[in-house]
Formats: structure tokens, sequence, C-alpha cells
């Protein structure tokens, strides 16, 4: 039997792409259709068989699955495979695949890690959804924070606005992706970052989104979830899209400080801390260290009141990221 270790990356500091902008306008999508089938990327074959992958190495876990580094026989390309496991009861697990395959049949962006095929009952595990994704060797943002420490406001500004476009692409198909944080930022071998994992990520038919949440029915962390997420009652609901702004000023500044930013050094963000943090006082502190259009984004991003808060279209003008 073949043991899979988990793959050492960044033994070699990693370098984010710093792009000329980007004109928001070329990735402004109003009338896209919805691809009918996952997304492959330009060029790379669909994965049609299973049998066709080998696995290489362990990647990473999230909450229900474990995503490998694998490679394709017949084109000796390389892709990251994410099995999710259905275990008896986990319904949330099952919930959560579903969307994520749904979600993933309609998005194709370059902003955005693409879903190359997606396989049911692949036989890995009992039950198992297991999708084919564009390998982005540098793993995820959290995995560069953990090596760097901080990012330049330079390359801060790189990510937040790869993340705005990508985020832009995704409100525009009403999609809200509901969980951007660093371990869902992934980087390419080119340095360039894209939104992943839409697990938590929902279709907005009518009238914004109603999260079911409560400290149980929370996947993962809940630290970058906006102020209306947790208190919907305070801030009447929310449309849903203004959380992925939220969650974006958060892991911005996450990247300038050096450590998960909402709460003291040291101290866990768990739900009754954060809505300590969300529910008393009025403003969120951003540091002096910042430059005055670092703190004018965060500001903007970091506004509680989700109706007074930016907009991606406005952020997308905003001199940090231009
Ligand atoms: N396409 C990919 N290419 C390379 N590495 C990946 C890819 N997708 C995921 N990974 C790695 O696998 C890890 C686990 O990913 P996964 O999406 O399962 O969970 P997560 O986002 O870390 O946590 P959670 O499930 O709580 O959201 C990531 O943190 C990342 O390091």
């Amino acid at each position: 039997m073949t043991t899979l270790v988990r793959e050492r990356r960044h033994q070699q500091a990693l370098k984010l792409s710093l792009p000329p902008p980007i004109p928001a306008s070329k990735f402004r999508s109003p009338t896209n259709a919805p691809a009918l089938s996952p997304a492959a990327s330009p060029g790379s074959p669909v994965i049609e068989n299973f049998v066709e992958l080998e696995k290489l190495a362990v990647l990473g876990h999230g909450n229900g699955g474990t995503v490998y580094k694998v490679l394709h026989k017949s084109t000796s390309s390389i892709y990251a495979l994410k099995v999710l496991r259905f275990n008896d009861g986990s319904d949330g697990v099952r919930r959560q695949a579903t969307r994520e395959v749904e979600i993933l049949k309609l998005v194709d962006s370059p902003f955005v890690v693409r879903c190359c095929s997606v396989f049911h009952n692949s036989g890995v595990a009992a039950g198992d959804l297991s999708f084919v994704m564009e390998y982005m060797e540098g793993g995820s943002l959290q995995d560069l924070l953990k090596s760097q420490k901080t990012l330049s406001e330079r390359e801060i500004s790189a990510v937040a606005r790869r993340v705005l476009l990508g985020i832009h692409y995704l409100h525009d198909m009403q999609i809200v992706h509901g969980d951007i944080k660093p371990s869902n930022l992934l980087v390419n071998g080119e340095g360039e970052v894209k939104i992943a994992d839409f697990g938590v990520s929902h279709l907005v038919e009518g009238g914004g989104v109603a999260w079911n949440l409560s400290p149980d029915s929370c996947m993962g962390t809940c630290a970058y979830m906006s102020p209306e997420r947790f208190d919907p009652e305070r801030w009447s609901g929310g449309d849903g899209f203004a959380g992925d702004v939220w969650s974006l000023g958060v892991v911005a500044l996450e990247c300038h400080v050096g450590r998960f930013p909402l709460t003291g050094t040291g101290q866990r963000p768990d739900w009754p801390t954060l809505m300590c943090v969300m529910c008393f006082g009025e403003r969120m502190e951003v540091p002096e260290t910042a430059s005055p259009e670092f703190r004018s984004f965060l500001e903007r991003c970091l506004e509680k009141d989700w109706r007074k808060r930016a907009t991606v279209d406005e952020l997308l003008e905003h001199p940090f990221v231009n």
C-alpha cells in the first residue's frame, strides 16, 4: 500500500505576482451565460475517467474532505483532486457538496480556481464526490502568511484587486461566495491569486441570502463572517453580496498585521469573542501603520452597516487597487 505524504511547499519564499492594473471593465460580464458543464482550463482536457489519475501527495485537509495532488497520466499534467466523504449522517457535507457542484458548473473566470471534472462515487471512499481542479502550486494565502507572516501593501493591493475581480464575476452571476478567507484564496505558479471553495456559496434568487447560522451550524471558521451574518436582527439581514466585501477587508487587514486582526493577540476567534467585536463599538480600528489609501480601503470594506459598506464596483475604482 502506498502512503501519501503531505506535500512540503514553500521551501523557497513564494512571490506574489504584481501585475499591471487590469481595467475592471474588461472583466464585467453582465450578460455572461452560465456554462452547462464544469469549466476546464483553456486547452486542458476534460478528464473523463477517474482511473486516468494517479495520486502523488496530500495537499491539505478541509471540512469533510482531503485535497490531493494528482497526475493525469496520459498528458502528464498535474491537477488537484478534492475528495469529499459522506459518512452516515453527514448531511452538512452532502449539502455542501451539492451546492459546490451546482456552482462549479456555472463558473469560468481567470480569478476563480477552475474545476475540470466532477466524479461521483469514484471509489476513493464510500459515497464520495471528487472534483478535479486546476493545481495551484503556491498553495493558499494562509500558507503564504504562515511562511512570510505579512505582505507588503503592493502585494495586498494585487491580491485585493484579483479577489475583487473574482467577486465581481461571481456577483454578476448572482453567486455569493460566503467564505472568502486566506485558506480559500489559492496562488498558482505565476503568483496569481484565485478564489476557491464554493462549499458555503449561494445562488441568490431574489431578496438576498438567508444564512442559517448558529455556532453549531457554522462549518469551518466564522472568523471572516460579516456583522449582518452574525447578528441578522441588528443589521436587518443583508443581501449576502456585502458580506464578501467585509471578508475581503478582514483578509487584507490580516495580510498587513500578520495575524487574525479582529481579536487580541493570542485570543481565539471563537463565536462569543467575535460576537462581542461585531456588536460593541461603532467602527473597526484600522492600524496607523497603513498608508492613507490602504486605511481608506479597509474602512470602506469594514463598515459594519452593510448598507453603507463599499460595493465591489466602488472598490474596483479605489486608489488602493489602482
Ligand atoms: N486547487 C488546489 N491546488 C492546490 N492546493 C489546493 C487546491 N485546493 C485546495 N488546496 C489545498 O488544500 C487545502 C484544503 O482545502 P479545502 O478546500 O479542502 O479546505 P479549506 O478551504 O482549507 O478549509 P474549509 O474546508 O474549512 O474551507 C487548502 O488549504 C490548500 O492548501
